[in-house]
């Protein structure tokens, strides 16, 4: 056949290569260490039990859920913050402190934070009689992060969270450029970067340690405790990484499809900021699986594939049948055995397990996302540029969300239950409100890079094309798009689901986790330094 044209990504080989993933050791695995943290565990859960004050228990709540430590006390959270919200709604004495802001907001964060309806109106007492926030609150800049953090957890419609959130924002900026005290200036742009509710756990647990032990409130229990929990987290993703490791390698994948990303490391990280519970390995290890398969597929379609053959893979994964490949490229081939053979292994898992035949799930979602790259490599090919809407309606699920989430339900719920899988079917709006969040995410931190080698025309570029606006007008409207959606996400996560607590953080994480991938571009295709860093203090040091 004539030589074929191809597109190139010219993507770098991988910075962490196979043998140093399998060098990876931590001391933190040793059994001397569980015994240790047993200690500072019950420890912790007296100090708990200790504390009366109802402000006394919010900041503790909130020092422990910083630390990356509130995964051992979810029973004593709840128990507190249901004493706490039910006390509210039982006396009719005002137990709102109505002129502590930062009390105020820390308590409207976290019950908001748990699922519990707590009305704005809370900040009304913080008001003039023209309805604006006191002039005065400025002086206040703890009570200002705060409400900041606050405004995050806020659903669509709340005007008063958004004066709260542009209110606190232009008063913590300002407070910035004062430069009065270097350690709460660091702490304030930290948050303007992105806020709390936005961030990555891990991420913000390693951050936050350091920070919390050059406070002078430190309590050196709680601290200790964040430290040897933090390293032995990590020795669990290593043993994770390392397993997952071995599966990528005994697929040739990388070698055999050369022109695709060879980001095993990176694969493996966004599983961390998914879920990071110890208990959850088998998630993070399979997870990893179907990043990896993904990512390379994406490549296959997006840069490496003719358009008639890109026809032929679909076909092949709509049919889901092994005796289908034999027109495919070589290439390809071995693409569709690799998917056909871990997919099929790990139906196999939920079958022994739970007595359920899945495959029908996974099979949808990847025929799923295989036509919406179809459909993108379509207006690649024909030059077309769709209306934003357009290209959103296929974009949510061309980013991948839905496939990932999809077998991540599977990967952390047994029981199964009739129910979800019914709302699986159809993707339910959690679903949806991550995956749009990963995908406006991920066009702003991949969509220059993509068009550079040639893609379809990203929500940047659509929005540009559809209404005029710079490139710059567009990114800020993107950004506006993923504040307005992360609203609709704080409504559907409150309502009623057939989904575990698991499973919902599990999407909200995997929004978190994509702007924080994207926070400086692209963090996963270029591999920037801050992926490097990020890498080096989730994955590899412990904490000295
Ligand atoms: C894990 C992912 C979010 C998924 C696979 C790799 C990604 C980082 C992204 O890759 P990208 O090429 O940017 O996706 P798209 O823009 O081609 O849809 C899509
Ligand atoms: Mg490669
Ligand atoms: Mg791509
Ligand atoms: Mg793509
Ligand atoms: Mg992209
Ligand atoms: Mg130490």
């Amino acid at each position: 056949s004539p030589e074929i044209w191809r597109r190139s990504a010219n993507y770098q080989a991988p910075i962490w290569r196979y043998d140093y993933i399998q060098s990876l050791r931590s001391e933190y695995v040793e059994e001397s260490c569980t015994r240790q943290i047993k200690v500072l565990i019950e420890q912790v859960r007296m100090m708990l039990h200790k504390v009366v004050d109802p402000w006394e228990q919010l900041e503790l709540i909130d020092v422990l859920q910083r630390l990356g430590l509130s995964y051992h006390f979810e029973a004593e959270l709840k128990r507190v913050l249901e004493a706490l919200y039910n006390n509210d709604h039982g006396r009719d004495t005002d137990t709102w402190k109505t002129n502590n802001l930062y009390a105020t907001a820390l308590k409207f964060r976290l019950l908001r934070q748990h699922g519990y309806s707590v009305s704005q109106d809370v900040f009304n007492s913080f008001k003039d009689e023209r309805g604006k926030f006191k002039a005065c609150l400025c002086e206040d800049t703890k009570g200002m992060l705060s409400l900041y953090e606050a405004s995050f957890l806020s659903i669509e419609g709340e005007n008063i969270l958004d004066e709260a959130r542009d209110f606190s924002t232009k008063h913590l900026e300002e407070y910035i450029k004062q430069n009065i005290d270097k350690n709460l200036a660091t702490i304030i742009s930290h948050s303007l970067e992105l806020p709390l509710h936005w961030r990555m756990l891990r991420s913000e647990a390693r951050w936050f340690i350091d920070i919390y032990r050059s406070k002078q409130d430190m309590n050196p229990i709680l601290l200790e405790l964040a430290e040897l929990d933090f390293n032995i987290v990590q020795a669990a993703h290593q043993e994770d990484l390392k397993q997952v490791s071995r599966w990528w390698k005994s697929t040739g994948l990388a070698e055999n499809l050369s022109f695709a990303r060879d980001r095993l490391m990176e694969n493996f990280l966004w599983t961390v900021g998914v879920i990071f519970q110890p208990q959850f390995g088998y998630c993070r290890r399979m997870s990893t699986k179907v990043n990896a398969l993904i990512t390379t597929i994406d490549d296959v379609y997006d840069v490496y594939g003719t358009l008639d053959e890109l026809e032929l893979f679909t076909d092949a994964v709509e049919r889901w049948d092994i005796n289908a490949i034999d027109e495919l490229p070589d290439y390809m081939k071995i693409c569709f055995i690799a998917l056909h053979n871990s997919i099929n292994e790990m139906a196999f898992d939920t079958l022994k397990e739970q007595g359920f035949h899945v495959i029908r799930y996974f099979k949808k979602a990847w025929a799923d996302i295989c036509r919406s790259y179809l459909l993108e490599a379509k207006w690649y090919h024909s030059g077309y540029t769709p209306s934003l809407q357009e290209y959103i309606e296929n974009a949510w699920i061309s980013i991948s969300a839905p496939t990932i989430l999809v077998h991540a339900y599977f990967f952390v719920t047994n029981p199964i239950t009739k129910e979800a899988l019914d709302c699986l079917e159809e993707y339910p709006n959690i679903i949806r409100w991550s995956s749009m969040i990963l995908r406006l995410a991920d066009d702003l931190g991949t969509s220059t890079d993509e068009l550079k080698r040639g893609d379809v025309p990203k929500s940047i570029q659509c929005y540009m094309n559809e209404t005029g606006a710079s490139e710059e007008e567009a990114r800020e409207h993107i950004r506006f798009l993923i504040s307005a959606t992360w609203k609709k996400m704080n409504e559907d996560r409150a309502a009623s689901s057939p989904f575990s607590e698991t499973f919902i953080e599990i999407a909200l994480n995997l929004a978190r986790m994509a702007q924080c991938m994207y926070q400086h571009g692209d963090g996963h295709g270029a591999g920037n330094h801050e992926t490097t860093d990020r890498v080096l203090s989730l994955l590899i040091q412990p904490i000295p």
